[in-house]
């Protein structure tokens, strides 16, 4: 089945004026101003994207597809995702990890959801462990899990400046990035190491350490919450401009934020303004997530639960509010993290890669159509292709 997209202002992100993109079975088939079918090829859908942006389908690196929590006891356990909350953000890509949890939550567990995401029709990967080293694995080897599993794309998250931490060394650390980083050399895999980043007062410095007096480099590592705080966004800064990558939280509501977290919206403006290359930057929503209060005793009174859809929110907060250029803002939910976690299909619209797309009403900047691998998956924001038990 082939489908027109025809006459929507398109995004790769960079800007390429009003272009057709024909869609042939899962993949961009042709990207042209004008494309005009032949009437004799009656099997064609037309689908009219006049008024609409026309952008690549969106990239959630951090998503507790599972489900995550329990900071707060057994009952403060997040459920699990269902498909619909991640096409109605525009996510056509997912990235699942576990948490603070990582023994009622398992990789097994995770492995399979996200195996269960990509049979509904979207496109699942996910980092093996959990916060704690040594890392929870499904072949007993994170270095096994990354080459042996097609699904598993690096490590993450691991807490490092946090009291929920495993209180990891640098040592630890160093050799948990260098078994992902052989992981992923062997079978072509970025072999990224998602570090969660708490409140701690030794921020980066792990991290830091590693890059300076070790053989691996930056680029090894997506530290995550880098907008957690002030002090931690003005750290994140330091490490961005020395070309580390750094990645905003999109799920701290704007409106329940902690006493000085930074929207990620404005965090992407501060960052590009302070000089950290756009490229280095990326958004993900911890959906799902536990997004827990703690006191200055350190016992959690509060908790929320991240959604996905806050990474459109942030995304079109990023060009409404902040000021920052579409394409810049587009690229760091869709190019940049394609390019850092080498998904190699995704992230841009260009001939060959999947057909990816979402359409956003220019009117009221909303998701309209969301298209995975080909396959319609929202319609005037509505699920028209809805999870098994949705
Ligand atoms: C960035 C802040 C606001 C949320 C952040 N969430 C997680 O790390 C996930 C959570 N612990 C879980 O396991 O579900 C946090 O707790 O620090
Ligand atoms: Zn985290
Ligand atoms: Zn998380």
């Amino acid at each position: 089945m082939m489908k027109l997209v025809k006459g929507g202002e398109v995004y790769a992100p960079h800007y390429m004026g009003k272009m057709d993109l024909l869609l042939v079975a899962d993949k961009i088939g042709d990207l042209k101003e004008e494309i005009n079918i032949p009437d004799a090829m009656l099997d064609i859908e037309v689908i009219d994207a006049s008024g609409k942006y026309v952008i690549p389908g969106l990239i959630d690196s951090h998503v507790h597809i599972t489900g995550g929590g329990g900071e707060g006891g057994f009952k403060t356990r997040t459920p699990e995702i269902m498909l619909s909350a991640i096409t109605k953000a525009g996510v056509t890509t997912v990235v699942g990890c576990l948490g603070t949890d990582g023994t009622t939550r398992c990789m097994k567990g995770l492995l399979a959801k996200a195996r269960g995401l990509e049979e509904e029709g979207i496109t699942a990967y996910i980092y093996t462990g959990s916060y704690q080293v040594p890392v929870r694995t499904i072949t007993g080897s994170a270095m096994d899990d990354i080459i042996l599993i097609d699904k598993v794309i690096g490590i993450g998250e691991i807490a490092i400046s946090d009291h929920r931490s495993s209180q990891p060394t640098v040592e630890d650390l160093a050799k948990l990035a260098a078994e992902a980083r052989v992981g992923g050399i062997l079978s072509g895999k970025a072999g990224i190491v998602n570090i969660h980043l708490g409140d701690g007062a030794r921020h980066l410095e792990a991290l830091i350490h590693i890059i300076e007096h070790t053989e691996i480099p930056a680029a090894q590592f997506v530290p995550t919450h880098m907008n957690r705080s002030m002090k931690v966004m003005q750290k994140g800064i330091e490490y961005g401009k020395k070309g580390g990558i750094i990645d905003l939280t999109t799920s701290s509501d704007p409106e329940f934020l902690e006493e000085d977290e930074v929207k990620a919206s404005t965090g992407l403006k501060i960052a590009m303004d302070a000089g950290v290359a756009v490229e280095n930057i990326t958004f993900s929503s911890d959906g799902q997530g536990s997004m827990p209060t703690f006191n200055k005793k350190k016992e959690c009174i509060g908790l929320g639960v991240g959604k996905v859809d806050s990474i459109f929110r942030e995304f079109r907060d990023a060009v409404q509010v902040d000021g920052v250029p579409m394409a810049d803002a587009l690229k760091v939910v869709t190019e940049n993290p394609a390019r850092i976690l080498k998904l190699k299909n995704k992230g841009t619209i260009e001939i060959g890669k999947d057909a990816d797309i979402v359409l956003v009403d220019q009117e009221t900047f909303t998701v309209d159509t969301v298209i995975a691998k080909g396959k319609v998956m929202v319609k005037q924001g509505a699920a028209v292709v809805k999870g098994t038990f949705e």
